[in-house]
């Protein structure tokens, strides 16, 4: 079992995001940053990954090896921003199958607006990898992650970047069989619903629409 909160205090990670977090920091970059950290935020949400086993052959012996079962596993992006994380975890796991769930928040009520919902087939035998970068209110992942237990799903993990108190608390309350992993929490939400300090809004900095 992962714990229900993993922040991930990886030199590496924290530094990647410490450059993310800066108001200069070009879209270019911000993309980039945000793959590389995907890629060691992945390491530590597929802990106890379900495993497989497959006999190959060395040059010296023939021995029963442990392998992914990823054909078991979906990642769900949340889109926009879901998809600055998903690309990098999916490299290493490219077997998963892969979903999207479309939402944006309300500006005025920050309450999640749907506009797609796409999930692989059998998903209540998969292992549902969610990923989405910020998880400020909570309501997007919490939206999501109903959706998909509508959908069957049973067996559900949750990987972003930057996470504000409040979210996590929503997320324990509403989905407490979830573990979240993250590269931080920060000190709170401000009255727009923006994560203080944050890094501002990850999807309009990963492709520069404001
Ligand atoms: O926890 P919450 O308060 O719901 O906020 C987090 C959500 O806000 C952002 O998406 P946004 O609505 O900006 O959509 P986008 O990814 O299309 O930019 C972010 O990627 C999350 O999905
Ligand atoms: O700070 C925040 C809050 C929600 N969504 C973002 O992209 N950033
Ligand atoms: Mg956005």
């Amino acid at each position: 079992m992962l714990d229900h909160l993993k922040i991930v205090q990886h030199p590496l990670v924290q530094h990647k995001l410490t450059l993310m977090r800066r108001k200069d920091t070009s879209t270019a970059e911000f993309r980039q940053l945000l793959r590389e950290i995907s890629l060691l935020l992945a390491y530590e949400v597929t802990r106890e990954l379900p495993m497989t086993k497959t006999t190959v052959e060395t040059p010296l012996k023939e021995m029963e090896a442990p392998l992914l079962a990823g054909k078991k596993m979906a990642l769900v992006s949340i889109l926009r921003a879901g998809n600055g994380l998903l690309d990098g975890v999916l490299e290493l796991i490219p077997s998963a199958r892969v979903g999207f769930i479309g939402l944006y928040r309300n500006e005025e009520t920050l309450e999640p607006v749907q506009y797609y919902f796409k999930v692989p087939e059998e998903i209540s035998e998969r292992l549902v990898i969610v990923v989405d970068p910020m998880l400020a209110t909570g309501n997007s992942s919490v939206a999501a992650i109903d959706l998909l237990k509508k959908a069957g799903a049973k067996n559900i993990r949750f990987l972003c970047l930057l996470a504000a108190p409040e979210g996590v608390q929503r997320m324990a309350e509403a989905h407490p069989d979830v573990p979240i992993v993250t590269a931080a929490v920060d000190e709170r939400l401000n009255e727009h619903g923006y994560i203080v300090p944050g890094l501002g809004d990850a999807g309009d900095r990963m492709y520069g629409t404001k």
